[in-house]
């Protein structure tokens, strides 16, 4: 599969060799379109001979390496399978009181194949919980007119709820061009400037919060993680998950830090975290030297990783050395399991509301 894949060894202590692939993937692109560019330089420390930025091996000191996990796991996917059960309750009830099922439309734009199975998975979802979904696939060399066009078909379409455009687009269309062509309404992403203007603004509300950030929120609240008067530093600062997601710890009463690709002292400003939410999409960039005592952690990078002894040739990181983590974190969200899962989950939610509104339901 084509794919670009870095060796990350987060367990062993012993230094292997940094292989860089970068077969221009679908993966871990898609993955910067998610979260931004963030390269935080982390320079090697004398004697530890790895780039702390890729490889992530166990402490040095043995006594530590052999200790136990403390952290909880925050379980994303026992989390989104309960709040799919509380949508599929709600559609049907909606669908019984006034016989009204939530639409979900998807635009997929192109041939990647790491999108198509995305889509399937959302379509999946959608399935699962009776919401109806619609699709249209564009060719790779498609214009931005034939995809405005279907944008606006939905928009005018009664049986769609909700709208989403696959990112990321072929790179000759506007992207901003196109999702400001969804209405607002049926903004199910949450991508729309007028959203995220009113996610920003004390006193408003936003119509849609972008689901990945949204799932954030929700799991820290399902495990009745405080947030109010907590210190959060949030790592990246990508339209749909860094940004969005400091917005709303922020609407929750937190005292936010961004750290982004030109923050000077990225371990030293995280470290006073009590609660850190990372979306860059850097394996194992987060170490465990990064993490305050306690503090809780939201995983967001999803980074496949080369390993031939899994059966797909890789396996899923996030960009959180995990097994350094879990030592001193009081709890922390798994990869894969953890957040992915949940953004479908807000999405599905997104899209109920969205019925709910339109047609004035309770
Ligand atoms: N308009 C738009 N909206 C999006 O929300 C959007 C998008 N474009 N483009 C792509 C990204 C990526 N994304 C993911 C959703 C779920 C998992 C997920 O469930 N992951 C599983 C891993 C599944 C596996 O094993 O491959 C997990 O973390 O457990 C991952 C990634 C939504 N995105």
């Amino acid at each position: 599969m084509a794919s670009s894949m870095i060796f990350t060894d987060c367990s062993s202590s012993t230094a292997s060799p940094l292989i860089h692939f970068n077969r221009r993937s679908s993966n871990t692109f898609l993955l910067r379109q998610c979260v931004g560019q963030l390269r935080l330089r982390t320079t090697t420390a004398p004697g530890r001979g790895c780039s702390l930025s890729i490889r992530c091996s166990s402490s040095p000191n043995p006594s530590n390496s052999d200790s136990e996990a403390l952290a909880k796991v925050i379980d994303g996917k026992a989390v989104a399978k309960t709040v799919r059960d509380e949508i599929t309750i709600e559609v049907s009830r909606m669908k019984e009181s006034i016989g009204v099922v939530p639409g979900l439309a998807v635009v997929l734009v192109g041939d990647r194949k790491d999108s198509a199975t995305y889509v399937r998975n959302k379509k999946k979802a959608c399935e699962s919980v009776g919401i109806k979904s619609f699709e249209v696939r564009l060719g790779e060399d498609s214009s931005e007119e034939e995809v405005l066009k279907s944008v606006l078909s939905f928009n005018d379409d009664p049986s769609v709820h909700g709208i989403l455009v696959q990112l990321p687009l072929p790179s000759h269309m506007d992207e901003q061009n196109i999702l400001n062509a969804v209405s607002i309404e049926k903004d199910v992403d949450g991508f729309h400037p007028l959203n995220i203007g009113r996610l920003a603004m004390r006193g408003r509300e936003p119509l849609f919060v972008p689901c990945t950030p949204k799932g954030c929120i929700e799991l820290l609240h399902r495990y009745n993680i405080e947030i109010k008067g907590k210190t959060a530093v949030v790592i990246g600062r990508s339209n749909i998950v860094g940004m969005p997601a400091a917005l709303l710890l922020q609407r929750e009463d937190a005292t936010v830090t961004i750290i982004h690709s030109r923050t000077k002292n990225p371990e030293e400003i995280t470290r006073e975290a009590d609660i850190i939410i990372s979306a860059v999409g850097q394996p194992n960039m987060v170490r465990g030297s990064w993490i305050k005592p306690g503090a809780v952690l939201i995983d967001v990078g999803i980074n496949p990783v080369e390993d031939l002894s899994a059966p797909r040739g890789y396996r899923l990181v996030g960009d959180i050395c995990y097994e350094e983590a879990c030592k001193v974190a009081s709890a922390i969200t798994p990869v894969p399991g953890g957040v992915g899962p949940m953004t479908i989950a807000m999405l599905l939610s997104n899209t109920l509301t969205s019925a709910k509104r339109i047609h004035n339901f309770q």
